[in-house]
């Protein structure tokens, strides 16, 4: 890859680069190729050609969650509640100095820089290129070590690299405390090159990638309890029982100490959004994970088992997480705007659109925008989705099922200049953030998915207008034209995918990055 100019543009062609294409995934998936111990190695490799050793991470003092659902709001909670917690304890009347509070998470919504954040801004673009190139030529500067596990010369898929290249921004950037959700799974997961964390959380259990870890929740567990670490505390919360033993029986194997959380009864009175049981759940492990870390980091931090600091009651009510459970009133629309991709955690925002619609003085009609690319199994997705909002006696009006391409004209992502990189797509351009390899490009053009979905929804909903409708901007644009003079306003809700929900607050809000 070309990399005589190094700007944000250029990163970000090259971080493309390395995405798996959609042939490679499928050419695995058909010989059974699945993650093993050797992405860790590999890792382990990187690491030292970056000149790091798994000890030098120890600096960074991780929290490390993994699981289901979850991840990403859990992590949030702990990155809010330390970044107001730290600079304002006094120890012996001087103040600490400010902590700087690193974020690792995945996926991202609109540009990947929001995938590292340092006290909670997603970095820079220019920092982003700065370090983004480090890595790439320390890479290129040691292209082997006598004995390393990977491929000399080579260099890490995407989300392999974007793992290695935050270890090396926040060691760089001085971060205190660094937060980090895992990408799939646990056990094989880049993120488990940590060996020492502060502490480690595993969030909901579920059914989710299951060519890579399973299609059981207990053999899911398996892989999730992979980060658990001996001599690290571990948290995690309420699980279906065959997961729970799991979880138990491989702490018991680690000799660490588990423990299993119930909700918090300091949360009493805390105003939690959206105030449901799985989101106090992950609260509840945002606030042991956080207890942990200050526990190590700050010697006048004291455990109140009776009630949680103001810093804490804050960070929590605070937390900005993007893309879940939004509201986002626009006069004729009012939208709701969640990123699940699950059975279960559709169903929980099904529930929680419900609820919003039936808190409402007036009920205008109900519009659904849906998009899940590349997973046959998310048809499934539909049912519960379905009946949930029928069970209100009014069910979706209107039924959008559309592509992940974001725009009509310009495909996949605002940007400075279009880059035509693929074949089949012959109207779309892909843009910057968003080129994704990892989808067969005849099944968008052709609307394949959608298709199967729209099939769908007809046996489930007779009554239901179904619509298939190529990107997500004429998508929006038809869920408005929806809203009639006179009637109250059209409750649209956007699921099924973040990649369609960071699609659609890009479009909603203009924005180039959350
Ligand atoms: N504990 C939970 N149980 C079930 N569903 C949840 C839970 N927490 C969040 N969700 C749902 O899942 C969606 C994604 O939440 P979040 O980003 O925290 O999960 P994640 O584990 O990071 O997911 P991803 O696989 O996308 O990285 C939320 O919008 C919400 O609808
Ligand atoms: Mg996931
Ligand atoms: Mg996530």
């Amino acid at each position: 890859m070309a990399t005589t100019t190094r700007t944000y543009n250029d990163a970000i062609d090259a971080l493309n680069s390395l995405q798996t294409p959609f042939a490679v995934i499928e050419a695995r998936r058909r010989a059974g190729v699945r993650p093993d111990a050797a992405s860790v190695r590999e890792m382990r490799a990187y690491l030292a050609r970056l000149g790091y050793t798994p000890r030098d991470l120890d600096r960074l003092n991780i929290v490390h969650v993994a699981g289901t659902k979850g991840k990403g709001s859990t992590c949030a909670f702990v990155d809010s509640i330390l970044s107001r917690y730290s600079g304002t304890t006094t120890t012996n009347g001087t103040i600490t100095p400010r902590r700087k509070i690193g974020l690792f998470t995945s996926p991202h919504l609109i540009a990947v820089r929001e995938r590292i954040r340092i006290d909670s801004t997603p970095i820079s673009e220019a920092l982003f290129a700065k370090y983004f190139f480090q890595v790439w030529d320390r890479l290129e500067q040691n292209p082997d070590i006598a004995g390393d596990q990977a491929e000399p010369g080579s260099k890490p898929i995407y989300s392999r690299y974007l793992t290695l290249m935050s270890y090396h921004v926040f060691l760089s950037e001085g971060v205190d405390v660094a937060v980090y959700e895992t990408g799939i799974g646990g056990e094989y997961d880049a993120t488990n090159v940590v060996e020492r964390p502060v502490a480690s959380g595993i969030s909901t259990l579920g059914i989710d990638h299951v060519f890579a870890l399973g299609n059981t929740v207990d053999k899911i567990a398996w892989h999730k309890a992979g980060i658990m670490k001996p001599g690290s505390p571990a948290f995690t919360i309420e699980q279906v029982p065959s997961a729970g033993e799991v979880l138990k029986e491989r702490a018991a194997e680690k000799g660490v100490d588990l423990q299993v959380l119930d909700i918090d009864p300091r949360l009493e009175g805390v105003k939690i959004r959206p105030d449901a049981v799985f989101q106090k759940k992950n609260a509840t492990l945002g606030i042991a994970l956080a207890e942990t870390a200050l526990k190590k980091l700050d010697p006048g931090f004291v455990r109140d088992p009776k009630a949680l600091p103001r810093e804490f009651v804050e960070g929590l009510e605070q937390v900005v997480w993007r893309g879940r459970c939004e509201v986002k009133d626009e006069g004729n629309v009012i939208w709701h705007v969640d990123g699940a991709h699950t059975v279960d955690s559709l169903k929980m925002a099904a529930r929680w659109f419900v609820e919003e619609c039936t808190g409402r003085k007036e009920g205008g009609r109900k519009v659904l925008i849906f998009n899940q690319q590349g997973r046959t199994e998310a048809v499934d997705f539909l049912d519960g989705l379905c009946e949930t909002v029928e069970k209100t006696g009014k069910g979706f009006e209107h039924v959008i099922f559309c592509t992940n391409v974001t725009y009509a004209k310009t495909g996949y992502k605002r940007g400075n200049q279009p880059v035509l990189l693929f074949f089949f797509l012959s109207s779309f351009f892909f843009f910057f953030d968003f080129v994704n390899r990892q989808h067969d490009p005849k099944d968008i053009e052709e609307m394949t998915q959608q298709r199967i979905f729209a099939e769908r929804w007809k046996q489930l909903d007779p009554s239901a207008n179904i619509l298939l409708i190529p990107t997500i901007e004429e998508a929006i644009n038809t869920a408005r034209e929806c809203a009639k003079e006179g009637e109250p306003p059209v409750q649209a809700l956007i699921t099924g995918s973040l990649h369609l929900v960071g699609g659609a607050l890009g479009i909603l809000e203009k924005a180039d990055a959350l």
